[in-house]
């Protein structure tokens, strides 16, 4: 599957959802793992639990391209890697270019074979998307960036790296991927490194641990200093990924939106961070049983605050949702975005379906409650793929999302797992 083929979800809403779904490995956490195992030059890495999504496709056509051999095994969930064979610096555009996390292979490439090309970063479209934390920090751990212009005008990245070396490091503000990828470029380095204003995020933290595993020293994970000592190798480890925290807060209104009752295996309440507290607010009523949360509305919903910020605070990748989630709540909503400039074109789409949202610059006021209706709707990026679904539930009448690869690319069998909870959804491609 590649972009070049238009997915479409259709939706018929009203059915309120019941019954047990299983969370999905994290998609955030297995990026930065994939990128991990390719540093280790023996030995085969088996990831467990891997989200079987389109990112973890190009991420497993990416490993191919610079020469690891990756299987990924969809029935089992399990990704092998050996990545002995790892021989070529370049991450090809027509690849890269589709997913975010392929810039996280980076510190193994220049690790690995001194040198990284970078012929484009994907991801969704979402505003600006620096990473100009991650250039610095290789940059002050001894590593050259230049930037050349290609025959067809793309810029063209090249990382040179002699012996990277150990040093302090900062994020101006704590990235995601910059953490993970700078800890990944001093786990190797030589000396010591300490990384300022560290991510916080549930996905780091596994990524430090399957790090450790393979001989890593790290420490402060959590903290938001983390120290690294170099070591001299990596060795391959099996390791299962972390559950996916969005996609747990995704079931999570799916229930709210539908008024069910829904139990999600693998998902965890603290991990939802303050977006936890925020649908306790809206009205849901949540219980932790082991890894099992059971989730229910039983009230109308009640409208919300929302300011997105790093973990703890409430994610980004679940302001889309919790948008879509306020159009029914019995009153006007307030959502500040504060990490990306771009996720507010849902907007747009959720009018379509009958609601009454106004947005001004990074600010949206949610007019509920609205009745919402089936229409042909556009995911522009995957959160708001999966903000559109939830509308459809609650929409009378039948809902098309068109452009829903990048719904795919972060959601494992959508369609399955919401139609097994009596969901009216199909998959179609074209
Ligand atoms: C593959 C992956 O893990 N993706 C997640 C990751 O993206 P990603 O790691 O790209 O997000 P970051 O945490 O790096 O970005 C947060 C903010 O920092 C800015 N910034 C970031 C790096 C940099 O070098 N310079 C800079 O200015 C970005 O433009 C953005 O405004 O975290 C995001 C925020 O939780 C999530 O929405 C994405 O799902
Ligand atoms: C922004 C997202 O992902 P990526 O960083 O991979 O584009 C996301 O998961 O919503």
């Amino acid at each position: 599957m590649s972009m070049g083929q238009d997915v479409r979800y259709r939706v018929r809403g009203g059915h309120r959802l019941q019954g047990t779904v299983f969370i999905q490995g994290a998609k955030n956490a297995v990026l930065p793992m994939i990128g991990a195992s390719l540093m280790a030059s023996k030995g085969r890495t088996v990831l467990r639990n891997v989200p079987i999504i389109e990112d973890v496709r190009r991420a497993v056509e990416l490993a191919r391209a610079v020469g690891a051999k990756a299987e990924l095994h969809e029935a089992e969930r399990t990704l092998v890697i050996d990545a002995s064979t790892l021989s070529s610096p370049v991450l090809p555009a027509e690849i890269a270019a589709q997913f975010r996390g392929s810039f996280l292979f980076v510190p193994a490439l220049l690790h690995r074979l001194g040198e990284a090309v970078i012929e484009g970063v994907g991801g969704c479209n979402l505003g600006s998307r620096n990473l100009d934390f991650h250039y610095n920090g290789f940059k002050r751990m001894g590593a050259t960036v230049t930037e050349q212009v290609s025959d067809n005008g793309d810029g063209i990245i090249h990382i040179k790296a002699g012996d990277l070396r150990g040093a302090t490091l900062y994020c101006d503000t704590p990235s995601h991927t910059g953490t993970e990828n700078l800890i990944m470029a001093a786990a190797l380095a030589k000396g010591q490194t300490l990384i300022k204003n560290a991510a916080l995020e549930p996905e780091v933290l596994d990524n430090i641990a399957i790090l450790q595993a393979m001989g890593a020293r790290i420490s402060g994970g959590g903290t938001g200093f983390i120290t690294v000592e170099g070591v001299d190798e990596l060795t391959a480890v099996e390791h299962t990924v972390m559950p996916d925290r969005i996609d747990a807060g995704v079931f999570v209104m799916a229930a709210a939106i539908t008024g069910g009752e829904l139990s999600l295996v693998g998902a965890n309440l603290e991990h939802l961070g303050v977006a936890g507290d925020k649908l306790e607010q809206m009205g849901l009523e949540f219980h932790q049983q082991g890894a099992v949360l059971q989730v229910r509305r039983e009230r109308p919903l009640r409208p919300i605050n929302v300011i997105t910020d790093e973990y703890p605070g409430f994610a980004t990748d679940l302001q889309s949702p919790i948008m879509a989630l306020s159009c029914l709540a019995d009153g006007p909503s307030y959502i500040y975005e504060r990490i990306f400039d771009g996720r507010f074109k849902l907007a747009g789409e959720l009018a379509r379906m009958g609601a009454d949202i106004e947005v001004n610059g990074n600010r949206a006021k949610v007019n509920g409650p609205a009745t919402l209706r089936g229409a042909e709707v556009e995911a522009h990026d995957l959160r708001c793929g999966s903000a559109l679904v939830l509308a459809g539930l609650a929409a009378a009448g039948e809902t098309t999302i068109t452009s829903a690869y990048y719904l795919d690319r972060g959601h494992s069998h959508t369609a399955e797992r919401l139609s097994q909870l009596g969901a009216d959804i199909v998959r179609e491609i074209s």
